[in-house]
């Protein structure tokens, strides 16, 4: 087992690893195709993720394949929230933040030309919104015009001025007015500590998103007010003929739930039309449709729409609008139960932009299919679906396609993220398309080997409704027996509908290389399995999750070289629910266990947490805005529960929380630990400031992997 300055120094080597987050290929038609791209690392020393710039040349070579002419060297790229190219590739809009000379936050709309900036506008001075939105994947979105003469952005709506009512110089404006237009101006009295609810966790400051239209040749900016008031904006693009534009609203009324992770809110694609100052839906408003993506020819738009209530997160159903029949047809169905191995459905909670190929039929998207993520070609008009192969045999995700080239991300969890560009073949060949690495990727991890492993429910586990579900592991382990240490890591996910997929994990990859195995279970009620898992679980989480990853721990044990008494268990949120409720149902399996922002008691979590909904329908109980987590609902909330089992807890616990988690209140943890404390089970509880859900500010992430790390091993007979 490695020493804990070992690993620190391990730590530090796989941190500097970069992943790209976006590759776009430049409209700027030329000879070679340009890809753009921008690489993010966990830059240690100076305690913060950074972002690099790197554009590479790659000619095609034959039909199928590229070879890279050039690579630029990396560029560090400082402060830029969003970097959009213009149709023709001749102008770019840069959205950059900035620190004022008082400290105070300004973000800078800039417009490029190939040469020389022509735009630099310092949008929060002229207040006429609050700050733009950062591409959060629902409201934020920055989009060129088809003329290029406009850029549509969204920020926060701009409030009036918040006036106590004890502020003498404005003695002058009357309480009963201040609501009143000609008065606003000045500032609304009594406002000064009025809640804005917000859209929860990985939200924080967005309450009411407006769409801004910018010109770009004289600076003017207009708010378009004729969204409807009830309605969040997201997802914005611009209609054909910039008629209008086109966008996901979020319904806020009436309060708002978390949207993160959860895309069972109740949303709609509505169209606003610049002529007639009109805003209608164009899907049904009680529904939960998003995500517009125009064909090239802007002759329709492919969207998603799901379940709305229910699970968080499910199969969805991918349907395409014809803009001029004003009518929508379903292209992918939700699928329940795949057929063996079969496609599982679409689970997605975007659609890229720019996923056409040039014959306006096919989309290119990604999805899940069972363990692993992929990418799919759906022809909109066979509605035939195809995978295409990945390039390493893990995960490929699409980053973009333009004029039928594809950009996609590769990587396995013995391999790290790199940038592939294929050619999409002819309509049926698709599974032939050949992958060209754009550049040579992070070495391999030979000493990682790793497969997916499937599980079978036992007689007495087998759903009564769903009897012909099975359900997956991801498994890995050091290649060189003499670095094993023999010890497993059981690891469930969070959600908890969720998935680990085949792709390189930083921490999954630094237990491994430090000689643990690692089980990474995707329980029933895991995504990209068919909805029927999905629903499996509602009703049964504390009972079937936790029965299926304790019978997928036990089979790796059985068959692979594990030391039973060298097994420790750590998960996330639902994972760490899971977590908690192994040890207390198998007081004697784990050695050590760590949860982070765990769910510890349903009941008390719903009266706190950003998706109260959530609870409700997990504890398969129905929910409406106005339920009431009553006696009734508390006491099913209880029963499924890890805390009910905390007397049999003997397992040393250590619990990590991120101070500013909205989706699992710290306080949660709280309960555990104090009831551990009374027992006298060894327990840690570490607070991470600045921290949300996911633990992954660039330090607290790193702190608590070696903590993760020492905790285990000081627990783990050597
Ligand atoms: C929908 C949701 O956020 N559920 C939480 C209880 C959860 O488990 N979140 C997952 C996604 C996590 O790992 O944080």
């Amino acid at each position: 087992m490695k020493k804990v300055a070992e690993v620190v120094e391990l730590y530090r080597k796989l941190a500097r690893i970069p992943q790209p987050s976006w590759a776009r290929i430049s409209k700027s038609l030329g000879s070679c195709a340009v890809v753009n791209s921008v690489w993010t690392y966990r830059d240690l020393e100076r305690a913060d993720k950074v972002q690099f710039a790197k554009t590479y040349c790659a000619n095609k070579t034959s039909e199928a394949k590229y070879e890279v002419t050039f690579t630029s060297r990396p560029q560090e790229l400082a402060n830029e929230q969003w970097n959009v190219e213009s149709p023709s590739g001749n102008l770019r809009a840069i959205v950059r933040k900035i620190t004022g000379k008082k400290n105070e936050e300004k973000q800078f709309v800039e417009i490029w030309n190939g040469s020389q900036k022509l735009q630099n506008i310092d949008v929060l001075s002229l207040e006429k919104h609050g700050k733009i939105y950062d591409n959060d994947g629902y409201f934020g979105s920055v989009e060129w015009s088809h003329s290029e003469g406009h850029l549509l952005y969204v920020a926060e709506l701009k409030y009036p001025k918040a006036i106590s009512f004890f502020e003498k110089k404005h003695a002058d404006v009357k309480e009963d007015e201040t609501k009143k237009d000609e008065t606003k101006e000045k500032g609304v009295k009594g406002e000064e500590y009025v809640m804005k609810e917000e859209w929860g966790e990985g939200m924080v400051g967005k309450h009411h998103p407006v769409i801004c239209i910018l010109d770009v040749d004289t600076g003017d900016i207009r708010i378009l007010d004729n969204v409807p008031d009830h309605v969040s904006p997201g997802h914005v693009v611009w209609a054909p003929d910039d008629s209008g534009v086109v966008f996901t609203g979020w319904c806020h009324e009436p309060y708002r739930l978390g949207v993160i992770y959860c895309i069972n809110r109740q949303s709609a694609v509505y169209y606003l039309d610049f002529q007639k100052a009109t805003c209608e839906a164009l899907t049904d408003p009680d529904g939960a449709a998003r995500c517009p993506v125009f064909s090239p020819d802007d002759s329709s738009f492919v969207f998603l729409q799901s379940n709305r209530k229910g699970p968080h997160n499910h199969c969805s159903c991918l349907c395409k609008y014809d803009w001029q029949k004003k009518e929508s047809t379903v292209v992918c169905d939700i699928v329940g139960t795949p057929k063996q191995n079969g496609f599982p459905g679409v689970y997605e909670v975007t659609i890229p932009r720019d996923c056409w190929s040039t014959d306006n039929k096919r989309i290119v998207i990604g999805s899940l299919w069972r363990s692993q993520a992929v990418i799919l070609v759906i022809n909109t008009e066979t509605k035939a679906v195809i995978r295409l192969p990945s390039d390493c045999g893990g995960d490929i995700s699409v980053c973009h396609v333009w004029n039928d080239v594809i950009i996609a991300t590769c990587s396995a969890p013995n391999q790290p993220h790199y940038l592939v560009i294929g050619q999409l073949p002819a309509e049926g060949q698709e599974f032939n398309i050949q992958w060209s690495p754009l550049d040579s990727p992070s070495a391999l991890f030979g000493d990682i080997l790793w497969k997916i492993l499937v599980h079978r429910p036992t007689k007495e586990r087998i759903h009564p409704k769903y009897d012909t579900l099975d359900y997956e592991s991801v498994f890995i382990k050091p290649s060189n027996a003499e670095q094993s240490s023999r010890s497993l890591v059981v690891f469930p996910h969070g959600g908890p509908h969720s998935v680990f997929t085949t792709e390189f994990m930083l921490y999954a990859a630094l237990f491994c290389q430090s000689g643990f195995s690692v089980l990474m279970v995707n329980y029933r009620g895991s995504v990209g399995f068919g909805n029927d898992s999905v629903f499996s679980l509602l009703g049964n989480v504390g009972d079937q999750d936790v029965k299926d990853v304790q019978a997928a721990a036990e089979e790796v044990i059985s068959k692979e070289d594990i030391d039973p008494n060298k097994v420790v268990i750590w998960g996330g949120s639902h994972g760490g629910f899971l977590t908690a409720h192994l040890i207390g149902q198998y007081p004697s399996f784990y050695k050590a266990a760590v949860c982070r922002n765990p769910v510890i008691n349903i009941a008390s979590m719903s009266g706190s947490t950003d998706i109260c909904d959530w609870n409700f329908t997990e504890c398969g109980l129905e929910f409406e805005y106005k339920s009431l987590a009553d006696g009734n609902s508390m006491s099913i909330m209880w029963s499924k529960s890890p805390l009910q089992y905390v007397d049999k807890i003997q397992t040393p616990v250590m619990l990590m929380i991120g101070l500013d988690d909205r989706r699992v209140p710290p306080k949660q943890s709280y309960e555990l630990y104090k009831a551990l404390k009374a027992r006298k089970v060894p327990v840690r509880y570490i607070a991470y400031p600045d921290n949300g859900h996911p633990i992954v500010k660039v330090d607290s992430e790193a702190d608590a992997f070696i903590n993760i790390y020492k905790w285990f091993t000081d627990y783990l007979p050597q």
